[in-house]
């Protein structure tokens, strides 16, 4: 066996992971990885437990069972800022900016973790791929509509420079028009090297721009494979995409 020595090394690599809410077991036993670069999608239905592993990942919902390696080291037992520190950041589902606060004052508090001089630089760069947030840099970030909310809060995560950014349902509620310009950011991202979980409901648009995808169903992983495999599988087609 050779092969393991030209295969991409895994920046995520988790096993067995078990979750559950009291007696009810959201997670039955996930494994899932992302290599360095990869753009990976989680499709599934509602309730099938995609939000409970994103959770679990980023350490707000606790693991019952299961390893997670990230960057070559077991996180499984660190803390959810300690993930946030070694590059594990979450754009949540449903936005969650901090309405009254201004939107650089949103974005700033992405480097909530860091103490390092670029800080500045780096609101520019989001600046440079939201060029609305910066128009709008001093209002509050409630006056913003959903699709620039979404942004405003993909512009947080991105201050925390992550080495994995995981984005929760980012076109959840938003218009047609909207939800292809926050597609198109997620293909900007991936162009510029980031390595990307997206869970979306919207499997059309996920697994358009992911490289692999998994689907859960029920806290189990039922499916994986390329993207494009994926959008061509029948019984994905009919339960997911709607063929
Ligand atoms: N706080 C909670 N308490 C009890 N059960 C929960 C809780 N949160 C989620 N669950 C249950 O865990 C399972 C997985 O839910 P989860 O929200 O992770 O699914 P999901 O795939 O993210 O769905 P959605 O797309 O609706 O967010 C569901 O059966 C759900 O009812």
């Amino acid at each position: 066996m050779t092969a393991s020595i030209h295969a991409p090394e895994a920046l995520l690599r988790v096993r067995d992971m078990v979750s559950a809410y009291g007696r009810i077991k959201a997670l039955k036993g996930i494994a899932l990885e992302i290599n360095r670069g990869e753009t990976v999608a989680l499709i599934g239905a509602n309730g099938a437990g995609k939000t409970t592993f994103l959770r679990t990942l980023s350490g707000v919902q606790p693991m019952a069972a299961g390893t997670v390696a990230f960057d070559g080291e077991d996180i499984s037992r660190l803390r959810a800022d300690q993930r946030v520190a070694r590059g594990i950041c979450q754009c949540p589902e449903g936005r969650m900016v901090f309405g009254p606060l201004s939107i650089e004052d949103n974005i700033r508090l992405g480097a909530y973790t860091r103490k390092d001089a670029e800080i500045g630089d780096d609101i520019e760069k989001v600046y440079a791929m939201f060029p609305i947030l910066k128009q709008k840099r001093h209002l509050p970030a409630g006056s913003l509509s959903g699709g620039q909310q979404q942004m405003l809060a993909m512009g947080r995560a991105l201050m925390g420079r992550p080495k994995l950014l995981l984005l929760d349902e980012p076109s959840m509620g938003l218009a047609p028009l909207l939800v292809e310009e926050i597609f198109n950011v997620i293909r900007t991202l991936k162009s510029q090297g980031m390595t990307i979980l997206l869970v979306e409901q919207n499997a059309f648009g996920a697994l358009g721009v992911a490289d692999r995808a998994y689907v859960l169903e029920t806290g189990h992983v039922t499916l994986s494979g390329s993207g494009a495999e994926l959008a061509e599988n029948p019984d994905v087609r009919a339960a997911y995409l709607g063929m």
